[in-house]
């Protein structure tokens, strides 16, 4: 399949993150990018590589056959809004990465039969380890095809019904979050115990990655693995057991409840 023009409108966290995700793999050329930004400078080192960067959302929209919007929620209405001329819903797909606004609002304002993507990735597909959650409109089978390639590229792609792309948002994109907590905590014990802060930063590190790949190449629930390390008797079942008098699965529930409630607000 032909790689499409691609105009990734808010360039800022996620969306330079993606913008880095599409060169690294390849998926993307650099003169088949464009990027936008109110303070389009900011863009220096996209337009180093040869990336088109432009404030003007409207240019970078109508030389687009894919736009990413990657908008806060609290601008992106009015921005697609001064923008709503510019879209051609017979000739482009939109994909919006912003958190809460539904498929049927983007197609109100992007024209009628517009095929509409929402994707919710994290953080890791600058590295292309994503995990991106995706559901779509109007979409044809090709449309549905070319968007999960292109988020394939980044990491996984995993198709979701949109009544379930609230709970995505926190279980994967805020969840980098949660797992780089977990971490710092980590590393925060490891110096106790007395390693320097960068080895205790790798060991801690390298210890989830190592287990997130038990789980990922096994298919396997964690307690499986788990029960593996749980010597009768041992330092790793008095150590998990404290944990869980003080609170640790609670909290992590607990949390993500909280997070996905504050999204329905
Ligand atoms: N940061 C994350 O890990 C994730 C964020 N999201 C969603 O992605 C969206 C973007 O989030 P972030 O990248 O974190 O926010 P951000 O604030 O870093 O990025 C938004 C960018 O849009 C730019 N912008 C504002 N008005 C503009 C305009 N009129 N034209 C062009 N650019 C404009 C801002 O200058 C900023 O660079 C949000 O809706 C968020 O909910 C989704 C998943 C993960
Ligand atoms: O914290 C937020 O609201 C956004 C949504 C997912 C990640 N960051």
């Amino acid at each position: 399949m032909e790689n499409k023009k691609t105009a990734i409108i808010g360039g800022g966290n996620l969306g330079g993150a993606i913008a880095d995700g599409l060169l690294e793999s390849g998926f993307l050329q650099p003169s088949q990018l464009i990027l936008t930004r109110r303070n389009a400078g900011a863009l220096s080192r996209f337009s180093e590589k040869g990336v088109h960067t432009t404030s003007d959302n409207l240019q970078a929209i109508q030389a687009a056959e894919v736009i990413v919007v990657a908008l806060k929620p609290y601008n992106v209405r009015e921005v697609l809004q001064e923008l709503k001329a510019a879209f051609r819903p017979d000739k482009q797909l939109l994909i919006s990465v912003v958190t809460g606004v539904p498929m049927e609002e983007l197609e109100k304002i992007a024209g009628e039969g517009m095929p509409v993507f929402r994707a919710m990735p994290n953080t890791a597909i600058a590295i292309r380890e994503s995990v991106t959650c995706i559901c779509h409109k109007n979409a044809t089978g090709q449309q549905v095809a070319y968007v999960s390639e292109m988020f394939g590229q980044l990491g996984v792609a995993v198709p979701i019904d949109e009544k379930l792309m609230d709970a995505s948002t926190v279980l994967g994109a805020c969840g980098i979050a949660y797992a780089l907590r977990f971490i710092r905590a980590s590393i925060q014990g490891g110096i106790e115990i007395g390693f320097d802060v960068r080895t205790a930063n790798l060991i801690a590190a390298q210890t989830v990655k190592g287990a997130a790949e038990l789980l990922i190449r096994g298919n396997r629930h964690p307690e499986e693995e788990i029960d593996k390390v749980t010597t009768p008797k041992g330092c790793t079942i008095a150590g998990l057991n404290e944990m869980e008098h003080q609170g640790f699965s609670s909290s992590l529930i607990k949390g993500i409840t909280v997070s996905y409630n504050k999204i329905k607000e």
